[in-house]
């Protein structure tokens, strides 16, 4: 946030659930400014999954209104607004177009990403699921590469969510503390095993007074990243109650859960061992797989986020497939399709022919 004299502020303003990043606002008049203050829940999120043109088009509207207000605006935050809204739609085009460009080469994954450590994470396996690999290889993977799977990282505030974010995405680190007012987000393309797919990295604010703005971007997500301060053990026993407001929105058991210990580069080997030791604890309570990162030297960040795209798009397929296998069922064995008077084993030949034909 930054002051711009004479008591106005320039204000990020804070997302609507359904739209892209915003316009940053410098000397918001009272009534503007009161109507961003914490207010009961906003409409629902649509699931971001299926919400990728709309989101498209708000971010190209959004950019447009930033582009005009630009020369207006003073301050850090907004210019990092302007920045992250372009590279936004820019991003976005690619990301709606099946057949977009090729993405970057750190961004293929043809192997399953391996744990950070085997005492806490959330498959052991080293390939992806062979019915997976099948799929892939016969690019029959339906709707999956076409689509964003929403991830959502929450914390206390100063523990590093936003750096961690830049350093995958932007492959830059920025020392100078500046809080999150709401939320932001970014979108990731990677093609795995030959399919596109793409994650959109929501940043969520770590304040308390923004909480109640973040939690409403909360839902639809496929993966929550739960990050604390290594060197800040206060910020570890938080995660829980994170991780409990960001599940409430979700359906039971519907998400991949991280807990991630950020700044690295500042503990020395065995005190960062002693603090991995009581976050693998936590991790495995909270049924989460634990990474150690640090967005400064970049240690462990992309390994980390294409374990997400990984896991995430995994489940994806397995989903896909389990869907078109019970549609087939349902048509096959549902009343429509009984032949009246066909005595029971025809009836079960053209059950089986059915399914045999989809
Ligand atoms: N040394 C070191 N500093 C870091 C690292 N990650 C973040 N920081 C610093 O920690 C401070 C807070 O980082 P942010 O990424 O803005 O924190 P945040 O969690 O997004 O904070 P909110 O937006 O308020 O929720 C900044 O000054 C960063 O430069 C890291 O890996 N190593």
């Amino acid at each position: 946030m930054v002051i711009a004299g004479c008591g106005a502020v320039s204000w990020k303003r804070p997302l609507l659930p359904q739209e892209a990043p915003v316009a940053t606002v410098t000397a918001l008049p009272n009534h503007v400014r009161d109507s961003f203050r914490c207010e009961p829940r906003p409409d629902p999120v649509p699931d971001a999954r299926d919400s990728s043109d709309v989101a498209g088009s708000r971010r190209a509207l959004v950019a447009m209104v930033i582009a005009a207000t630009g020369p207006t605006r003073t301050g850090r935050a907004a210019s990092r607004a302007f920045a992250t809204s372009a590279g936004h739609s820019a991003r976005m085009r690619s990301s709606l177009t099946p057949l977009g460009p090729p993405v970057s080469r750190d961004r293929i994954i043809t192997n399953f990403p391996k744990w950070y450590t085997p005492h806490a994470c959330l498959q052991l396996k080293e390939h992806f699921h062979g019915q997976v690999s099948a799929t892939c290889q016969h690019r029959n993977t339906g709707t999956v590469g076409l689509r964003l799977s929403k991830v959502v990282v929450v914390g206390d505030l100063y523990v590093g969510k936003t750096s961690l974010i830049h350093r995958f995405c932007k492959n830059v680190f920025d020392r100078d503390y500046k809080a999150t007012i709401g939320v932001d987000f970014e979108i990731e393309r990677f093609e795995i095993t030959g399919i596109p797919y793409s994650l959109q990295i929501w940043d969520t604010a770590g304040q308390e007074k923004f909480k109640c703005i973040a939690s409403a971007y909360y839902r639809g997500a496929q993966v929550i990243i739960t990050a604390f301060d290594l060197t800040d053990v206060q910020t570890l026993e938080h995660t829980r109650q994170w991780l409990e407001d960001a599940l409430r929105e979700n359906e039971p058991g519907s998400c991949f859960v991280f807990l991630v210990g950020t700044k690295k580069d500042l503990l020395s080997g065995a005190a960062c061992e002693q603090a991995e030791v009581e976050a693998v604890r936590l991790a495995n309570e909270m049924k989460a797989e634990y990474w150690s990162v640090s967005a400064k030297t970049g240690e462990n960040v992309k390994a980390f986020f294409s374990r997400v795209a990984a896991l995430a798009f995994e489940q994806s397929v397995l989903q896909d497939l389990e869907k078109r296998n019970s549609t087939r069922l349902q048509v096959g064995d549902g009343d429509l399709i009984r032949m009246e008077g066909s005595p029971p084993e025809t009836q079960e030949s053209t059950t089986s022919s059915s399914l045999g034909c989809c």
